[in-house]
């Protein structure tokens, strides 16, 4: 995967490049990161990239020139035509199914917004597709450039290793995933669920299936609207309503 990052802190983007399993796969060339800067695409003396917003109003805007000219740089960087992001509090919710999608890619564009926000010619011209992930306003779009980036990563074939994949079925089949336990079997009083250690795989998989589906219920319940259970997920979702009634 080759991304762009249109963004005035590139250096901000070291927390996704050089740490974890991100960081290992840039080193391994499975995740390519190239960077533009507005900032080197500004050329008045005082090398601006903001301005005051037409018809008034509190904070700034990304100018349109530098924030053009740094989008055309980077986009002649990518080896395929890429698709063009814009993390924005406006834009379509990041989910598990989009980045599932997104990870298909060759190569993706994200623009950064700063201030509060770039001049909407910016997004007429050359936004593919508005991204959110939250209905929360941060200080820019680096935040969730790093989070798709690392959410899509961790899809490309290779990138998680065996025994880390099996984590992806939970949240891609749609609901919350199921209570974890470790080593010791007993921690000051708790013990780690008899199942867990029974060595009944179909009776574990049951177990995990019932605690997703249960938790899902519990937690997030809008998630289990757009599912369509199987006789069984049915089956052990009503077993955990029943035994939360007891
Ligand atoms: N919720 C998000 O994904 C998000 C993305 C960017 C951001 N801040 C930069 C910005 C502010 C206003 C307009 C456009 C971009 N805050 C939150």
């Amino acid at each position: 995967m080759w991304a762009g990052v249109v963004t005035l802190f590139p250096e901000m983007f070291t927390a996704l490049t050089e740490s974890g399993v991100t960081g290992r796969a840039v080193k391994r060339g499975q995740l390519e990161v190239a960077f533009s800067s507005p900032r080197d695409h500004a050329h008045d003396r005082h090398r601006t990239v903001d301005d005051r917003p037409f018809g008034g109003g509190p904070g700034m805007l990304m100018k349109v020139e530098p924030l053009l000219e740094a989008i055309d740089a980077i986009r002649q960087q990518a080896p395929s035509t890429p698709r063009v992001i814009y993390l924005s509090p406006q834009g379509q919710p990041l989910t598990q199914k989009r980045v599932e999608q997104l990870a298909q890619l060759d190569s993706l564009v994200l623009l950064c917004g700063r201030y509060e926000g770039i001049d909407e010619r910016i997004i007429d011209r050359c936004v593919d597709e508005e991204i959110s992930i939250g209905d929360y306003v941060l200080s820019g779009g680096e935040l969730g450039a790093m989070v798709l980036l690392d959410a899509v990563t961790r899809l490309i074939p290779g990138v998680l290793g065996h025994a880390d994949s099996a984590v992806e079925d939970s949240f891609s089949a749609g609901w919350l995933d199921c209570p974890h336990y470790t080593r010791p079997e007993e921690f000051d009083g708790q013990r780690v669920p008899e199942v867990l250690l029974s060595g009944n795989h179909e009776r574990i998989r049951r177990w995990r299936l019932k605690q997703s589906l249960g938790r899902t219920w519990q937690r997030r319940p809008e998630l289990l609207e757009d599912l369509e259970l199987s006789k069984e997920q049915q089956q052990l979702l009503a077993e955990y309503i029943r035994e939360q009634a007891t």
